[in-house]
């Protein structure tokens, strides 16, 4: 079956003027995104993944190019587009899970998906992250691993089009960090979800479908991954 583009962006540019310096941090990027795919976007510190995320995430606006989701010209939204665009289309990951405190893991997906226009079922989607016996604990009373499944939970909740995820094992350990990979590898498949992961560290993008790899701020690299493996045979 012939894959369609998910998200097809154009001539990208973001540049920041910091007196006389003109920082590019993101420099004409053109690529495309098909549905269902699981991307990895590599690159080093500095190298403006976190810059191209948050602008596919409707978290920014770029100096020049525009970005489509299917046939919708996204880099055209007034604030309130964006506002919704954020809310029923992009679910984020973070390295840093941005849970609420005082809020339960269950709670903290139903106030996620409290305004969304086709939510999924909170109860089967915390059980299939792994949180069944977890999801009236607080973030305080959880591992990190297991913050990050309820910060899975929540953005897959939402039922968006595409998963954004910033580095979501930035900050757990590698077994902990392989089985946070799995479940979004699972995710992707199950949902059929199409995931954008941004990472510094190169051996995960061997799960990947595409790889898309960046430095000072342009894309370098744009391959389908022949040798696709799944996340537990990843070593780091
Ligand atoms: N608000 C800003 N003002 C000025 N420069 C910025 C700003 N945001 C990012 N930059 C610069 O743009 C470049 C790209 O930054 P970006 O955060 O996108 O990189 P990254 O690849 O995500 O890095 P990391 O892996 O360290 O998060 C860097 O040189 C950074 O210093």
């Amino acid at each position: 079956m012939e894959k369609k583009p998910l998200m097809k962006i154009e001539d990208l540019s973001k540049f920041y003027q910091m007196g006389e310096v003109t920082v590019k941090a993101l420099k004409n990027s053109s690529f495309e995104i098909y549905e269902g795919e699981f991307v990895v976007i590599l690159g080093p510190s500095g190298s403006g993944k976190s810059t191209l995320l948050n602008i596919l995430g409707g978290m920014d606006k770029p100096t020049t190019g525009r970005f489509f989701l299917r046939e919708e010209e996204v880099t055209k939204y007034n604030e309130k587009m964006l506002t919704n665009y954020r809310r029923d289309k992009i679910g984020f990951v973070f390295q840093f899970y941005n849970l609420m405190a005082n809020l339960t893991a269950k709670e903290n997906v139903e106030l996620a998906t409290e305004i969304c226009k086709d939510p999924l079922n909170i109860e089967n989607v915390l059980n299939d992250v792994g949180l069944a016996d977890r999801k009236n604990h607080f973030p305080s009373q959880l591992s990190g691993g297991e913050q990050q499944r309820v910060a899975i939970a929540r953005a897959v909740a939402k039922n968006p089009l595409v998963l954004l995820c910033d580095e979501p094992t930035g900050a757990l350990d590698y077994k902990t960090g392989i089985a946070i990979l799995s479940l979004l590898s699972k995710i992707n498949r199950q949902y059929k979800k199409t995931v954008m992961l941004i990472t510094h560290n190169a051996p995960i993008a061997q799960m990947a479908d595409r790889i898309i790899k960046m430095r000072s701020g342009e894309i370098v690299e744009n391959e389908i991954n022949e040798n696709q493996i799944d996340p537990e045979g990843i070593e780091w």
